[in-house]
């Protein structure tokens, strides 16, 4: 295998998950950021999130002397003698104006090291960009020495490590074939199918496939919908679509509605990109439409659970929350459905207490500003009218329940992960209301 020089711009999710992996495939690896106090902290061995094995990987990678981190992107091209052979853009696109995707970081990293560039380096951009992103930096770098490959990145938040290292698929695109394959060929030991094409269906996989996933989540927590309204269970009902291997189990349980960094943008990105195409894609609309509702609708649930009529006044009802963070296995609050809908509850009026296992009750965050954080999910429940499961940690099915029952003032709880167990919930006493239940228990099947 050939070493790399490997620049990283960016150490965040991606960025320091693709620095410290590639690391510990055997390249040498220069991490930039422009957070100074974080590159302190990483460069001592600390990582900031929660991400499984990334520790480790970070010392192991320091520890080889494989893997180092400077500030800035030109700090990150100055590090090797001869410049780096890769240059990864890792760096925030977040939703701009209008939902477009904001490159304006992407573009301030190219024209950061344009000119510091050596002849024949790759500038390989894994951040997700619209269509057509590659050519603009090709353009703006105006260097034909220098090529644009477009790889873009399918890790999930939570597993990000095991996912880099495992992943399903490998794709890159660019207008030159050879640079092209010298990307590809950092992930030779992974072993994974490789989709070679050109920049514009490189950057389009990404969307295409962060919009399924979306419209996936949106049709199922609309079916969850129709199962509470026909009776039928969304359990049995999405078991038995998954079986068929065209559709698959994964990506199948309903919720308080997708979030996190990517999906919502995401979504809104292509939807622009379409609008901009002179395509109206409706499919897509609807999926955010579906999943704006869904936040809704889960007010609408604990409304009527707690008051018993769909126009109840939820004004000073207090009602605690179990699950901050946009998904189990993750400190990310960024985009939370569950912070969504503490914000819609609280508009409503009601008094929220919320709990997660990634949190204390000193985090701060402009979004955790509906509600008091508490650090023990027995003091959030105190006294509650309900208890709202919004993440799906899987220690709140541990929790002592009897003992929530005799903490809060009305044993309700909303679960809309359908995470508990609810014989175990009905046993201590609680009303379990989940999402596309039936009310009662079915028989037990042989
Ligand atoms: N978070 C995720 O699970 C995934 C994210 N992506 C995409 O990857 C990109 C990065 O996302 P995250 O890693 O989540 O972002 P992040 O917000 O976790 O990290 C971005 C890092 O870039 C740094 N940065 C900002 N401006 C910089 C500059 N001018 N020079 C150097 N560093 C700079 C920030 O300080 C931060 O440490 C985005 O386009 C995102 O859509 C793709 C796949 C998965
Ligand atoms: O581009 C990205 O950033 C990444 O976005 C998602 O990864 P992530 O944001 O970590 O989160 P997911 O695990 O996909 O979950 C997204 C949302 O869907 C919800 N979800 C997921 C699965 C499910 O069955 N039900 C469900 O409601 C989660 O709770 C969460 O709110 C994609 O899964 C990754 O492949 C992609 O690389």
């Amino acid at each position: 295998m050939f070493v790399r020089r490997i620049a990283v711009v960016g150490t965040g999710y991606v960025g320091l998950t693709t620095g410290a992996c590639l690391a510990s495939l055997g390249h040498d690896v220069v991490c930039a950021d422009v957070d100074a106090d974080k590159l302190a902290r990483m460069a001592a061995g600390q990582v900031d999130i929660l991400e499984p094995g990334l520790a480790e990987l970070v010392a192991e990678g320091i520890a080889a002397g494989r893997l180092s981190f400077v500030l800035g992107a030109a700090g990150a091209v100055a590090h090797f003698d001869g410049g780096p052979e890769v240059l990864f853009l890792c760096v925030p696109t977040p939703m701009g104006v209008g939902g477009v995707a904001d490159l304006s970081i992407v573009e301030s990293v190219v024209e950061e090291v344009r000119e510091l560039l050596p002849e024949g380096c790759v500038i390989v951009n894994k951040s997700t960009v619209p269509v057509g992103t590659a050519e603009r930096t090709e353009e703006l770098l105006g260097r034909e020495d220098v090529a644009v490959v477009s790889n873009p990145e399918f890790l999930r938040e939570g597993s990000a490590v095991y996912d880099f290292l495992n992943p399903d698929r490998i794709v890159v695109g660019g207008s030159k074939q050879d640079a092209a394959e010298r990307v590809a060929a950092l992930y030779a030991r992974l072993g994974a199918p490789t989709v070679l094409t050109d920049a514009p269906s490189a950057e389009l996989v990404k969307y295409a496939a962060n919009c399924f996933l979306a419209m996936k989540l949106s049709y199922v927590n609309a079916v969850a919908e129709l199962c509470d309204r026909l009776g039928a269970n969304i359990t049995d009902v999405t078991e038995g679509m998954g079986y068929d291997k065209r559709i698959g189990q994964a990506f199948l349980m309903p919720g308080p509605g997708w979030g996190g960094s990517c999906l919502p943008k995401d979504t809104s990105a292509l939807l622009q990109l379409a609008d901009a195409a002179d395509f109206e894609f409706r499919l897509l609309r609807a999926t955010i439409d579906t999943n704006t509702r869904q936040r809704q609708r889960m007010v609408e649930k604990v409304r009527v659970a707690v008051t018993g009529k769909r126009t109840g006044s939820l004004s000073h009802k207090r009602i605690a929350l179990f699950g901050l963070t946009f998904k189990a296995g993750t400190d990310d609050l960024r985009d939370s459905p569950a912070l969504a809908v503490a914000a819609l509850l609280r508009q409503a009026g009601a008094d929220l207490v919320g709990y997660d296992p990634s949190l204390s009750s000193a985090a701060t965050h402009p979004d955790l500003s509906t509600l008091t954080v508490a650090d023990d999910p027995y003091l959030a429940a105190k006294d509650a009218e309900a208890v709202v499961v919004l993440t799906e940690w899987p220690e709140f099915r541990s929790l002592d329940w009897q003992r929530l029952a005799e903490t809060v003032a009305r044993p309700i709880v909303v679960d809309t992960r359908n995470l508990l167990d609810p014989a175990v919930a009905r046993r201590a006493g609680f009303e379990w209301i989940g999402l596309g239940k039936p009310l009662a228990e079915p028989a037990a099947s042989s």
